[in-house]
């Protein structure tokens, strides 16, 4: 079984480009982190407790709902020490997972797992993938598709933009460069010839 890693900025197409390897691999198992922090903050108590604890009843959503993201979007992004703090709480939980979800591939006798992590440099996370991809972009493009995807603020991209590496030096540490600045057909043939 093949194991990578897929990585790149907010925006940049990491979702896109794992839709095309699970439609070029069939069989492949996938890992999403964002998903995955998704479903602590909806479900895991302890994360649910420790994150209304720090960030106020104010982040907490609706009955039954755990946290409300966006609330808690609003406070960590600028505030490094917040962030930080709430990382620390997570990331220990994704990684446990995803070796979980790895573990599984492998039992399934998978072709290739491939797990998205979007802070994969920033978090230093390696769960013994052969290769580290990056799909990447400029930073006016990921700005651009932000603010058309999600309606944010260019105030609220800059500061989600600071948090991350910039993208040069994510280029610089990866094996593999995803250039997602042309159209998708673009990313299906540079992933295609990356396949073959
Ligand atoms: C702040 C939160 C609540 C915002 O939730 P929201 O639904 O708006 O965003 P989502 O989780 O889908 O993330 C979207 C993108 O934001 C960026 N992002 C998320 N967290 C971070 C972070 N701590 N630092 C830098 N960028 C981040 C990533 O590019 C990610 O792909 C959430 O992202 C969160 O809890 N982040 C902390 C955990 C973390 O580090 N997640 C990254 C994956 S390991
Ligand atoms: N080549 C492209 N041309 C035009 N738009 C694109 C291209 N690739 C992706 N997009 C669009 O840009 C946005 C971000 O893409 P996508 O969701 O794949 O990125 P992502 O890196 O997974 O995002 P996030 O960091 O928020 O998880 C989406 O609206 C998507 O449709």
């Amino acid at each position: 079984m093949r194991v990578l890693a897929l990585t790149g900025g907010i925006a940049s197409g990491k979702s896109s480009a794992m839709e095309i390897f699970r439609r070029e691999v069939p069989g492949m198992v996938g890992f999403d982190a964002d998903v995955c922090v998704r479903d602590l903050l909806a479900n895991d108590e302890g994360i649910i407790e420790k994150v209304v604890g720090v960030f106020g009843e104010s982040c907490r959503a609706d009955e039954g709902a755990g946290i409300h993201r966006s609330e808690l979007r609003k406070r960590v992004f600028g505030n490094p020490e917040l962030r930080q703090l709430l990382e620390s709480w997570i990331h220990p939980r994704v990684r446990e997972e995803c070796l979980e979800v790895l573990k599984s591939a492998g039992k399934l006798a998978a072709p290739l797992f491939l797990a998205e992590i979007p802070l994969l440099f920033e978090g230093g996370f390696h769960f013994g993938q052969e290769l580290n991809l990056t799909v990447a972009v400029t930073k006016e493009t990921q700005r651009n598709r932000l603010m058309a995807r999600n309606g944010f603020s260019r105030s609220l991209c800059e500061s989600i933009l600071e948090a991350q590496l910039p993208m040069e030096i994510k280029i610089r540490r990866t094996e593999v460069v995803l250039w997602n600045e042309g159209p998708q057909v673009m990313l299906e043939k540079q992933i295609q010839r990356f396949l073959k």
